[in-house]
């Protein structure tokens, strides 16, 4: 058995870790954190596992996780990870964190964005990015592993084979990309509200949005050239899903049956990626870790349009995807859903 604790389990990306664990029987839920000092039963906080998990939420120190699982998965917002993943560490748990604090290499760069000093900056540079489809083989030995965000890995998955194939200039790539409100967590906020984004659609964060140097160093790794694009992220009244769209500028003439077979030998057995035919639909990922992929022509401009869960491949399914090849078990134990 394999014994796991997850962080800020009262969140939407916990939930779906816990309903993804619940189907490998070689996993044990041993141990969920809250603030909340009553410790509250799991099923009430998401009434969902009602009968399925039996635990409390506890306000747990990571000596005491550390204790009683052997892998945390950390769904704590940013800040929040790089506070307790130190010493989570220094006790021999093993960690996936889902939040942003170790996915960028600079801690200037990560102050820069999260307008917050990084206070773990020694192994930012070093914590390997856990986007299975660009590096699995590195995952395995990892004692730590930097969950993806949403936005970045709908984005990174739709430019990678192009960018690894030189077919696109490296910088100019326009990045429209649209998620479900359950992007934002589950702690209320104005934006959030139903009165406030229901039957309405806005673009936020317009050059300031934390997932741009997030893409930009990913892509430029895979790349080899310095990345530039220009992401425009919006909110819109659904609850899960993200669709990006994309405009890279093409480095030679080639037609969209070759590309789409770029596509295919580069996501050639990785079980999570669909290149499709048609052009990808939020509804056909929701609740699944896939995300499909597909590109059309307007004209000469190339358009790629990648859709994924931002819960799921955007989240909690990528982080078990990680975890399974930490632990040794086959990548898609527990993801075909
Ligand atoms: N939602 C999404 O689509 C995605 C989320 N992520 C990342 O995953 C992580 C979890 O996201 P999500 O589940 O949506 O977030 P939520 O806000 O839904 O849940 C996070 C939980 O963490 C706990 N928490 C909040 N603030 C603190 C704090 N300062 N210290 C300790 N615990 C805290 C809260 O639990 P309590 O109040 O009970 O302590 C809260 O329920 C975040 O880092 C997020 O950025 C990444 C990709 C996609
Ligand atoms: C709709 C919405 O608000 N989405 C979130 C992205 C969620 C995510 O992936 O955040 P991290 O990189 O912090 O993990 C946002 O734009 O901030």
């Amino acid at each position: 058995m394999t014994k796991v604790a997850i962080m800020g389990a009262s969140g939407y990306a916990a939930l779906e870790l816990i309903k993804i664990l619940l189907r490998n029987p070689e996993v044990e839920i041993v141990a969920l954190t809250s603030r909340q000092t009553d410790a509250p039963h799991i099923n009430e906080i998401h009434p969902c596992l009602e009968g399925r998990l039996d635990l409390p939420c506890e306000a747990l120190t990571p000596a005491q996780i550390s204790e009683r699982a052997d892998f945390a998965f950390c769904a704590l917002p940013h800040v929040a990870s790089m506070e307790v993943i130190p010493d989570l560490l220094a006790d021999g748990c093993r960690v996936v964190d889902l939040s942003a604090d170790y996915r960028l290499n600079d801690p200037a760069i990560y102050e820069k964005w999260y307008h917050h000093v990084h206070t773990d900056p020694t192994r930012l540079g070093s914590t390997v990015y856990g986007l299975p489809e660009l590096w699995a083989e590195k995952i395995p030995p990892a004692d730590l592993i930097a969950n993806p965000g949403c936005y970045t890995s709908t984005s990174i998955l739709g430019l990678a084979p192009l960018l690894a194939n030189n077919l696109i200039e490296p910088t100019g790539i326009i990045i429209d990309a649209k998620s479900g409100v359950s992007g934002a967590g589950r702690n209320p906020k104005l934006a959030t509200l139903y009165s406030e984004c229901n039957e309405s659609i806005t673009a936020y964060g317009v050059g300031t949005h934390r997932h741009t140097p997030e893409i930009d160093e990913v892509l430029s790794t895979v790349s080899g050239k310095e990345v530039q694009v220009v992401f425009t992220p919006h909110l819109t009244p659904m609850n899960r899903g993200i669709l990006a769209t994309m405009y890279p500028r093409l480095t030679s003439e080639v037609n969209r049956d070759e590309i789409l077979n770029v596509y295919r030998s580069f996501y050639a057995g990785k079980p999570f990626v669909r290149v499709i035919d048609r052009i990808p639909v939020t509804k056909d990922v929701a609740g699944t870790n896939y995300c499909d992929i597909s590109v059309q022509f307007s004209g000469d401009q190339l358009i790629v349009f990648s859709a994924l869960d931002n819960l799921i491949k955007g989240a909690a399914g990528v982080a078990v995807q990680n975890f399974n090849l930490m632990a040794g078990y086959s990548e898609t134990t527990g993801l075909i859903i």
